[in-house]
């Protein structure tokens, strides 16, 4: 049986004259790993922006699966969507560039995972176990990603792909039901690309979480999508499956190209 997790009605958000999202209907279900692709323009990150409470919509609504039930979260702020199990990572990497990796994953945990603030000022030894926990948990979301031996490195130092890696390693870390990347494979070779779609994979079996993801490699999005939609000028054009959806003519003609056929 599928859960729905969250889902849209007539999602909308105007910028003056511009529709940019425009009547999105959209569902996600417990466990489920989606595709979202378009040409440049077509709102993809707008989207995520109202799904993940940057922006609020001049019509319409998003709800998230809280407890037994949807709930409208219209005017719940980003910041407390994240609580509610929301996470995502943004097209321009948004790291602590002058602090370490492990400093990264610790911080982007605080949220979840605060010592009651007596223990920190007193620095009591619930706090030393509670900051080891800490530790233990982000040294081992490390490893997964391959990260663990590059734990203590500044994060500026990093190469191009592990910091795009970092920053799925601290989405992670705030522990969600709901993960949006936006373009992980943005810059990243070949090899990296390979390496992540396979991690992607990985990852949401492991994790038993939702990923929604913007991508614009194709084989990535086909290789690791169960759904996909597809956003033109704002509105939903289509969604299926990979398959149904490198055979309909109207994608065919809009996005992908004669080389998908
Ligand atoms: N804050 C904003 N103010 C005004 N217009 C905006 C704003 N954000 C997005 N837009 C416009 O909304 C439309 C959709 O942009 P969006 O960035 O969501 O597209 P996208 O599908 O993510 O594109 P890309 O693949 O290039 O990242 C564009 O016309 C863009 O110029």
């Amino acid at each position: 049986m599928t859960t729905t997790i969250l889902k849209t009605q007539d999602l909308s958000i105007k910028f003056g004259g511009v529709t940019a999202v425009d009547c999105v209907n959209i569902e996600a279900h417990d466990n489920e790993l989606i595709g979202l692709i378009g040409p440049n323009g077509a709102g993809k990150t707008t989207l995520f922006n109202l799904l993940t409470g940057v922006y609020q919509p001049t019509h319409g609504t998003v709800s998230l699966f809280n407890g037994e039930k949807l709930a409208q979260v219209n005017h719940v702020s980003a910041y407390k969507r994240a609580q509610l199990g929301i996470a995502r990572t943004f097209q321009n990497i948004r790291l602590f560039k002058t602090r370490t990796v492990i400093e990264n994953v610790l911080i982007a945990m605080t949220n979840q995972t605060a010592a009651k603030t007596i223990h920190a000022i007193f620095r009591t030894p619930s706090f030393y176990q509670h900051e080891a926990k800490k530790r233990q948990h982000a040294m081992a979301l490390l490893d997964i990603f391959n990260m663990a031996h590059v734990a203590d490195e500044l994060a500026s130092n990093l190469p191009y792909g592990q910091q795009r890696r970092l920053e799925i390693v601290r989405a992670l870390a705030t522990n969600p039901k709901i993960l949006f990347l936006d373009e992980p494979a943005a810059g990243m070779n070949p090899q990296e690309t390979a390496a992540l779609t396979a991690l992607i994979k990985q990852i949401q079996q492991q994790f038993q979480l939702t990923i929604i993801l913007i991508e614009h490699d194709m084989n990535l999005v086909m290789t690791v999508s169960q759904r996909v939609y597809v956003l033109e000028y704002g509105k939903i054009l289509a969604t299926g499956t990979p398959t149904e959806i490198q055979q309909n003519p109207a994608v065919i003609k809009a996005y992908l190209g004669d080389d998908m056929l």
